[in-house]
């Protein structure tokens, strides 16, 4: 059961690009075997991080085969894609997608841009959950322009199929909110409130950051699930400047120029309209280069 899984630190992995601007498998090959040997409880291909506006569903659905590949056997580290859209009709289609390729779940953001009523929410998560995939509703009012309040997300926790929400609206209130109402996975997917929301009821995160110093998260999440919390406190605490620099400027740029300092990634280059970050920022991040090897 995918709900069950949904737990701990879920990776949304970058889609690494050659300095030409073209899909980088041997690159994306790297970072995943990275990630999972280095323990991260689940990936997200094609998310906002993997720069899913502008890779397009060729290229999203090799890296879908090739995480499956490095990941191996069906158990093992729950794989999700992005299946969005503000077109029901094509989130449909992707997700569709998503479960012919074996993925084990879809992260579905809150249909963005047309701002539709929350009946009109509702309606396109029952039929993207129609299809079969476990869903994982995904609200970030500040990219899609839709804030919805908590009534609405429990409703589409309510939907059968939908497993679980990723909530980005920045701050812990929604799962103070939510968490008596629900048993499905609250899952946090603001980098700073990683830890307060699990004191607050979140089973995990789905986070940018944990692209890079990977275990220090799971670290974190490993001492909060043991009941450290002062330890969580402190280990996370000494993570807060890195996650700060990593979204001073917009994400992925500043993930993907750590990555290729490591030599993990053969380029920082992203796709416009998101640009390379600038000199001040490489500045600023030079100190954490080894923190990320
Ligand atoms: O790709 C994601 O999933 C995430 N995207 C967020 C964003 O870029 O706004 C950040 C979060 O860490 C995960």
């Amino acid at each position: 059961m995918l709900a069950e899984r949904l737990k701990g630190v879920i990776v949304p992995v970058v889609a690494p690009f050659t300095a030409e601007g073209k899909m980088d498998t041997e690159s994306f090959r790297r970072l995943v075997s990275k990630l999972l040997a280095r323990k991260a409880h689940g990936l997200i291909i094609n998310g906002t991080t993997g720069e899913s506006p502008t890779v397009g569903a060729e290229e999203a659905e090799r890296l879908v085969e090739i995480a499956l590949e490095l990941r191996g056997n069906e158990d093992g580290t729950p794989i999700l894609v992005g299946t969005g859209s503000n077109d029901t009709a094509e989130a449909v289609r992707l997700t569709k997608r998503a479960k012919a390729l074996g993925a084990d779940g879809a992260l579905v953001v809150t249909p963005y841009y047309n701002r539709p009523s929350v009946q009109g929410v509702l309606e396109h998560y029952r039929r993207v959950a129609d299809v079969g995939l476990p869903v994982v509703a995904y609200h970030i009012p500040y990219r899609t322009g839709l804030e919805l309040g908590p009534d609405a997300l429990a409703a589409i926790l309510e939907i059968e199929g939908v497993v679980g929400i990723k909530e980005s609206s920045g701050g812990i209130r929604n799962f103070i909110e939510l968490g008596g109402r629900t048993d499905k996975a609250l899952l946090c997917g603001d980098d700073l409130y990683f830890l307060a929301a699990l004191c607050c009821g979140a089973s995990g995160a789905m986070m940018a950051s944990a692209n890079v110093a990977t275990e220090r998260f799971v670290g974190v999440y490993d001492l909060f699930a043991d009941g450290r919390l002062p330890e969580a406190r402190a280990a996370f605490n000494e993570l807060v400047p890195l996650v700060r620099l990593l979204f001073a400027e917009p994400n992925p740029a500043p993930i993907k120029w750590l990555l290729a300092q490591t030599g993990l990634l053969a380029s920082d280059a992203v796709r416009l309209p998101i640009t390379p970050i600038s000199p001040e920022l490489r500045r600023q991040m030079e100190p954490f280069v080894d923190v990320c090897r």
